[in-house]
């Protein structure tokens, strides 16, 4: 009998129950107590979702974020936590940080924030020095396996390993990190003790770096940890998840656990070899659903896959999907307005457990069995690949015939330079923000009702161009010397632009978590891309004649489009990129005919897209650098061309991200103190950055000083006059009271530089 389980299940909630608690119980409208019981809820009901599994996940909840949760479980949250406040308290401090009042608090930073992986789910960096200690609390976790253990389940426990964690932390005061893994070990052998203890039988132990390249030190780790865990009284399953094992296939088959999971939608090929290795006490986990995608799994396909492993496997055969399905939307049955063509092609998280549980059955009890669902699935497949949907011959001509110069500026960006500030006439330092400013809960009301048809185009644009003239008239009164038009229209950068692009579709509900209570709705790319007409260019010319100061364009670069769309598995992502580069492209030139002088396309997802082993990077950042010269480089010298990036760890990118050759490019840098400019230092970078001096993810408001001292530490390694200053990233997120005195402090330490270092 082969066995089903899953790695983990979207959290938020259906109707994003999860964020709605939590901006709750933050905002002080609601107590411990009810949160705790929206949580205990969820997990209830997705427990119940996952019943008809052999197993169901525990510990894979959480309030914020799971690498944060594993810091608490191993007693490791920032030192700068109040030791006294109670451990919810606690956990919000290190997530959010804590804004410093008059009287009892002091400021607290909040954690690190970062990618995980090559996804769009943020994770808390876990902080370490030579000093750490780690101390066991298990008692969260032993609570959700007793919940889900009194609700009838078989809890399989979920814990991310003390390889990984140590990997994706950051050592604080340069110590080595793995010298950490043997005061850590001990206290992992406690937790699984406790489990065991418990009458959890299988700990899924999570360690997805081993899909990265790792070095001889780090490989060794994972000798040293698994033989000392081995002799914990439970079961192991080794799980690895977002691509193949490569050069640490044989360890990761070899390793004392119970069982391997791996990917077997990015490791397909690896599957065989897997096999062959994988000692035959072991069970094998075949991640055989794409956890990473909404496209329906052909399951005909999948079965011939399976059935000659099954046979040689029996029992030891487990079937997941490839990763936790928190990176796909719950439900299609709660979208009721989708194309009914597209949606015959999609699963998300619930249809993705029923393939699974169909796959199970098929093996268990043979094909016959679930005859009819795989006579409909192979139809379904077979009607997307035909569909006339998906194929526009003008776009692929278009494609084709791109030539090298459409992706060159005219001039180099000395000669560029020169050009712009004399039409520009910026100051030294020039301020400017990355686009959003806060989307109140006015704006995102007259969102949906114009979505719900209760107003219409003419009062919809009133309200909107109300919003941008407030926006406007907010920056002229802060004095800033670039403005933005505050993207008040704009429910999101990504799915603003879908919304408004052919070969794109939309749900209503599909929410994917970013990071806290910030979910995403990533539209799906099904078919080539194409703009059918301008999407900006009405919003930014009414905010441009509001004042003579330069309002930017702002767009969303074909890149990050891609990489936060769900996109098309039946032709290479370069192809749909190089589609998207075109469409944004005419938006681009429509904005310059249209009197724009900034313009700014917004790549904050160009990092991420990384593949997660470095020899495929090249060619990745070959086509990625491509796309965003197609997009940006069919202006004038005289149209200066700005990029974001949220994520700013460069060091080995530098190479492509000066071959964007953007002319400004705005970064994050205000939690790192400026270390990560060094690379553009090294780099000898020639053009402009504006490496942000405000953190926005933090409700905190950075006093004046702290930024002055940030640029200052910019100075030092950039040529001054090479500095903008702005925050890390959009603001949509904060609320006015918090971003204006904020700005107003950044304006006035921009000032305050201009008089210090040019006088
Ligand atoms: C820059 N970031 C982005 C990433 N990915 C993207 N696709 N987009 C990004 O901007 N990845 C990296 C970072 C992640 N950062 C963020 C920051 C903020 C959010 C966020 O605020 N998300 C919103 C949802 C945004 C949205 O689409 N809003 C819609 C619908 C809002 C809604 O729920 N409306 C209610 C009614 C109004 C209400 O009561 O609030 C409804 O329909 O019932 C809109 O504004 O129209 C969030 O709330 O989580 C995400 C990633
Ligand atoms: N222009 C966008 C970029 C976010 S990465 C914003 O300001 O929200
Ligand atoms: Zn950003």
């Amino acid at each position: 009998m082969v066995s089903t389980h899953n790695l983990g299940f979207p959290r938020i909630g259906r109707q994003r129950e999860l964020k709605f608690a939590l901006e709750q119980f933050w905002r002080g409208e609601t107590n411990a107590e009810t949160l705790q019981e929206t949580g205990k809820s969820l997990r209830l009901h997705h427990w119940a979702v996952q019943a008809e599994l052999d197993w169901q996940p525990v510990g894979d909840f959480s309030f914020y974020d799971h690498v944060l949760d594993t810091s608490q479980l191993l007693g490791n949250l920032p030192a700068r936590v109040d030791k006294n406040a109670d451990t919810l308290s606690q956990y919000f401090q290190a997530s959010r940080g804590q804004a410093g009042t008059n009287c009892c608090n002091h400021q607290i930073a909040a954690a690190e924030m970062t990618k995980w992986f090559d996804t769009n789910y943020h994770y808390l960096v876990p902080e370490f020095t030579a000093q750490t200690d780690f101390t066991a609390h298990p008692e969260r976790l032993l609570k959700q396996v007793k919940e889900a253990q009194s609700a009838g389940h078989q809890a399989k426990a979920v814990l991310l390993g003390p390889v990984s964690y140590l990997w994706l932390g950051k050592s604080k005061d340069e110590s080595n990190k793995l010298a950490l893994l043997e005061k850590i070990l001990p206290i992992y052998a406690e937790i699984l003790g406790q489990l065991a203890a418990n009458g959890v039988e299988w700990v899924q132990i999570d360690e997805p770096i081993l899909v990265t390249e790792l070095s001889l030190e780090w490989q060794q780790a994972f000798q040293t940890a698994y033989f000392s865990l081995a002799k914990s009284p439970i079961k192991l399953l080794l799980t690895t998840y977002f691509g193949q094992l490569q050069q640490n296939l044989q360890l990761a088959c070899e390793l004392p656990t119970a069982g391997l999971h791996i990917d077997a939608i990015n490791a397909a090929n690896e599957i065989t070899q897997v096999v062959d290795w994988l000692p035959s006490h072991k069970v094998l986990s075949l991640g055989i659903i794409n956890g990473r995608n909404i496209w329906k799994t052909d399951l005909n396909q999948a079965l011939d896959l399976l059935e000659p492993l099954h046979k040689r496997l029996v029992d030891r055969l487990w079937l997941a999907p490839s990763c936790s399905l928190l990176h796909v939307p719950i439900d299609l049955a709660s979208e009721q307005n989708l194309d009914t063509e597209v949606r015959d092609w999609l699963a998300f998280a619930v249809q993705k457990l029923d393939e699974l549980q169909l796959l199970a059955k098929a093996l268990n009890s043979g094909r016959e069995s679930v005859a009819e669902q795989l006579a409909e699935n192979r139809q379904a497949i077979q009607r997307r690949q035909r569909s006339i949907r998906v194929h526009n011959p003008a776009v692929k001509q278009r494609c084709e015939a791109i030539q090298p110069e459409q992706a060159l500026r005219q001039s180099d960006y000395a000669q560029r330079a020169k050009i712009q500030q004399a039409d520009l006439q910026l100051p030294a330092f020039p301020t400017t923000t990355i686009g959003s400013f806060p989307q109140t809960n006015l704006i995102r009301q007259a969102r949906k009702q114009y979505r719900l048809g209760l107003i219409g185009d003419a009062d919809y644009k009133q309200q909107m161009q109300a919003e941008i003239r407030y926006a406007i008239d907010k920056q002229l009164d802060l004095d800033l010397d670039v403005l933005v038009h505050g993207e008040a229209e704009r429910n999101d950068m990504v799915e603003y632009f879908g919304q408004q692009l052919q070969g794109f579709a939309f749900t209503d509900n599909g929410w994917v978590q970013s990071y806290g209570s910030r979910c995403v709705k990533p539209p799906i790319i099904f078919g080539d891309v194409s703009r059918p007409g301008p999407m900006t260019i009405e919003w930014i010319r009414y905010a441009q004649s509001l004042t003579d100061k330069p309002v930017k364009g702002m767009l969303t670069g074909p890149v990050t489009i891609l990489n936060w769309s769900f996109v098309r598995d039946d032709q290479p992502r370069s192809e749909t990129c190089k589609q998207i580069s075109l469409a944004i492209r005419d938006e681009v030139i429509d904005l310059e005919n249209s009197g724009v002088k900034i313009i700014q396309i917004d790549e904050a997802a160009l990092r991420e897209g990384l593949p997660l082993r470095q020899s495929q990077w090249q060619e990745y950042l070959d086509w990625a650098v491509e796309s965003f010269k197609i997009t940006a480089n069919g202006v004038t010298d005289k149209t200066q061309i700005h990029t974001h990036m949220c994520y700013s760890e460069f060091n080995d990118i530098i190479e492509a991200i000066a071959a964007m050759d953007a002319d400004v490019i705005t970064i994050e840098t205000s939690r790192s103190q400026m270390e990560l400019l060094d690379v553009f230092r090294d780099f000898d970078y020639p053009n402009a950055i504006g490496p942000g001096v405000y953190d926005i993810h933090s409700p905190n408001i950075p006093p004046e000083q702290w930024m002055v001292d940030l640029l200052k530490l910019a100075a030092k390694r950039i040529d001054k006059q090479q500095l903008w200053v702005n925050p890390d990233c959009g603001l949509k997120t904060r609320r006015w009271e918090e971003v204006e005195p904020a700005l107003k402090a950044m304006v006035s330490a921009a000032k305050l530089l201009r008089d210090q270092l040019t006088a």
